[in-house]
């Protein structure tokens, strides 16, 4: 790693410092008068750097953020890659019953945020839920939340390639994952058991039915985090609830109450939540007895039209976050999320 320990406020200097020559190139801007301190102390940090070229220091930079993460000075803390929980772990639990395949996201104390390892899991279980005797398939959480979406410390782990290679690795993940619910062939159920956000929002433009508890919110905070939409959400979401109301919730990261998100076409029914689980299993086990055969060709009929669509979808939106992720705007948010400065 290129940086030692430093102090959390010699660490956002130098921080500024690596960041703007990785996104300007050398210092190129007077120095500020002597009793501007902070933006001296940033401009001393840039002008330090000399005519360090900007790609070696867009890699500084990124291993000054992993170093954030892995100090124990700071305040965070990040499972290293090879600690973080492996596929047949409890971060992901899949179970049948009843005709109903249910994959539940269990890391309750991370609001089921998804790492890596997850993405790849989750694949796994739709593949063999695909092929199971069940009839239909459930998404869930475990917990207060639904998902609070991508784990923001997969920014963390850049592999030796670098930054450019996580991104690259990063939307090959994303378009995989998408593609594997754009092509599911049962009925898919979203049971969302709490607060969702991001990704675990975005892709419920794929799912069959969603069943919401009334304490659930609906989260897209893309621009927020220098990010753009992904799971087919440009094409799902003005599709579902007109361009309008898409573009608040894309765009402008506009969070949605379960009920607004009903009113919108997201959600097909929103439950109380003292009765949610008992009154969406009774519904789902009743429906798990209909002809499974007869439901798989129905959602066929319904969904095959657009397949190739969202697939050339995915396929641009991955490719739009691949540059999204190496831009100024997105590292600046996740260093800020990373250092507890941020929070939705
Ligand atoms: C293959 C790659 C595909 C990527 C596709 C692109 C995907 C995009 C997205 O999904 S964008 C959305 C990303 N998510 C966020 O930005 C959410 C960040 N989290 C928060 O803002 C908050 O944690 C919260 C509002 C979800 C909940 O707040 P609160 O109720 O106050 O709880 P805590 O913040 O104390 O959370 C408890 C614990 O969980 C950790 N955590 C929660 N969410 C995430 C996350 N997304 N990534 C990493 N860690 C998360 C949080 O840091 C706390 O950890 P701690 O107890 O402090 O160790």
């Amino acid at each position: 790693m290129v940086f030692g320990i430093l102090s959390n406020n010699e660490a956002k200097k130098e921080r500024k410092g690596w960041m703007k020559q990785a996104t300007e190139g050398p210092c190129n801007v007077p120095k500020p008068g002597v009793l501007d301190f902070i933006n001296k102390a940033k401009w001393d940090a840039w002008n330090a750097l000399g005519s360090l070229p900007k790609e070696t220091a867009r890699h500084n930079y990124v291993d000054l953020v992993s170093s954030l993460s892995a100090s124990s000075e700071s305040s965070i803390q990040v499972t290293p890659a090879a600690d973080r929980k492996q596929p047949g772990s409890d971060a992901l639990v899949v179970t049948s019953q009843d005709g109903i395949t249910t994959i539940t996201l269990n890391r309750p104390d991370k609001k089921n945020a998804l790492t890596t390892q997850m993405y790849h899991d989750i694949m796994l279980a739709l593949e063999a839920a695909s092929k199971d005797d069940s009839a239909i398939t459930v998404l869930t959480g475990n917990g207060d939340y639904y998902c609070s979406g991508n784990d923001l410390t997969n920014f963390t782990d850049i592999p030796p390639g670098g930054v450019e290679e996580k991104a690259r690795s990063g939307a090959v993940l994303l378009r995989d994952f998408v593609d594997r619910f754009i092509d599911f062939p049962k009925p898919l159920v979203a049971v969302v058991n709490g607060p969702a956000v991001g990704i675990s929002v975005t892709i419920l433009g794929l799912f069959d039915i969603v069943y919401a508890t009334d304490r659930a919110t609906f989260h897209t905070p893309f621009s927020h985090l220098g990010q753009s939409p992904e799971g087919c959400s440009s094409y799902t979401f003005p599709k579902i609830m007109g361009p309008s109301k898409a573009t608040e919730m894309l765009v402008f990261g506009k969070k949605l109450t379960a009920r607004e998100a009903c009113t919108q076409g997201l959600v097909t029914e929103v439950f109380p939540d003292s009765t949610f689980q008992k009154e969406v299993w009774v519904r789902l086990k009743a429906y798990s007895k209909l002809p499974p055969n007869a439901m798989r060709i129905s959602k066929q009929v319904i969904r095959n039209t657009e397949k190739e669509k969202l697939h050339a979808i995915n396929a641009e939106e991955s490719n739009i976050l691949r540059e999204r992720w190496l831009s100024d705007e997105c590292m600046n948010a996740v260093v800020s999320f990373l250092s507890k400065k941020a929070k939705l």
